[in-house]
C-alpha cells in the first residue's frame, strides 16, 4: 500500500475539563487558547492530514464533551473508531477513575479500537510536582493490562502532542498494512471495515 491515502477516525474521551478540546486544537492548529474556559456540547469534528513514511494518513478527529449529560452521545462518536485517546487530568484523580470507565465501554463494544491513555496538562506538574494526582507507574500498570500505550501531555507547552497523535497514525498504518497483507491472502475483512460515521457536529 505503498503512497496510499488512509483514513483513520480517531475519538477523545475523558471527563469534562481534562482537555480534550485542547488536545485537538494543539496537535491542529499548534496554539493553546487561553480564556474562559468553553466546554464541548455534542461533539466536535476535525480532520488533520499528515504523514507517516511515503504516505499520507487523515486523521478524522471526534472531540467529544465530557459531560456526563452528553455520554450518550458519545457512544455514537466511538463507533468504529480504530484509535480512542481516553484523556484524564493528572492533577485530578476522579478524571482517571472516569477514564477507566471509558476504557470498560470500550473494550466491551469497539473490539477493533486501540487505546491511547493520555494523561494531560504536565506543565502543571513542571510548575509543582506535588499537584501530581495520578502516579505514573499505576497508570503503566493499568495501561500493561488493558494493552494501551501511556502518554504525558500537555497542551500548554506542546509536549509529546504531536509524538502522541503520530503514534496514533503510525499504529495504525501497520495495522493497514497487515490486513491488506492478509486481505491478497483471500480473508475476508469486510466486516472490519467500518465506515466513517458522520452525523451532527456542533461546538
Ligand atoms: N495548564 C494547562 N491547562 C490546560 C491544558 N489543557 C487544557 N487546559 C485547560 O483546562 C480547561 C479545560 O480544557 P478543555 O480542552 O476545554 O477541556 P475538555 O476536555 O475539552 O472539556 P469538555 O469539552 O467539557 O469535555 C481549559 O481551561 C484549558 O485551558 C494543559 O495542557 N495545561
Ligand atoms: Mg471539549
Amino acid at each position: 500500500m505503498s503512497g496510499q491515502r488512509v483514513d483513520v477516525k480517531v475519538v477523545m474521551l475523558g471527563k469534562e475539563y481534562v482537555g480534550k478540546t485542547s488536545l485537538v486544537e494543539r496537535y491542529v492548529h499548534d496554539r493553546f487558547l487561553v480564556g474562559p474556559y468553553q466546554n464541548t456540547i455534542g461533539a466536535a469534528f476535525v480532520a488533520k492530514v499528515m504523514s507517516v513514511g511515503d504516505r499520507t494518513v487523515t486523521l478524522g478527529i471526534w472531540d467529544t464533551a465530557g459531560s456526563e449529560r452528553y455520554e450518550a452521545m458519545s457512544r455514537i462518536y466511538y463507533r468504529g473508531a480504530k484509535a480512542a485517546i481516553v484523556c484524564y487530568d493528572l492533577t485530578d484523580s476522579s478524571s482517571f477513575e472516569r477514564a477507566k470507565f471509558w476504557v470498560k465501554e470500550l473494550r466491551s463494544l469497539e473490539e477493533g479500537c486501540q487505546i491511547y491513555l493520555c494523561g494531560t496538562k504536565s506543565d502543571l506538574l513542571d510548575e509543582d510536582r506535588r499537584r501530581r494526582r495520578v502516579d505514573f507507574h499505576d497508570v503503566q500498570d493499568y495501561a500493561d493490562n488493558i494493552k494501551a500505550q501511556l502518554f504525558e501531555t500537555s497542551s500548554k507547552t506542546g509536549q509529546s502532542v504531536d509524538k502522541l497523535f503520530q503514534k496514533v497514525a503510525e499504529d495504525y498504518v501497520s495495522v493497514a498494512a497487515f490486513q491488506v497483507m492478509t486481505e491478497d491472502q483471500g480473508v475476508d475483512l469486510s466486516q472490519k471495515a467500518s465506515p466513517y460515521f458522520y452525523s451532527c457536529c456542533h461546538h
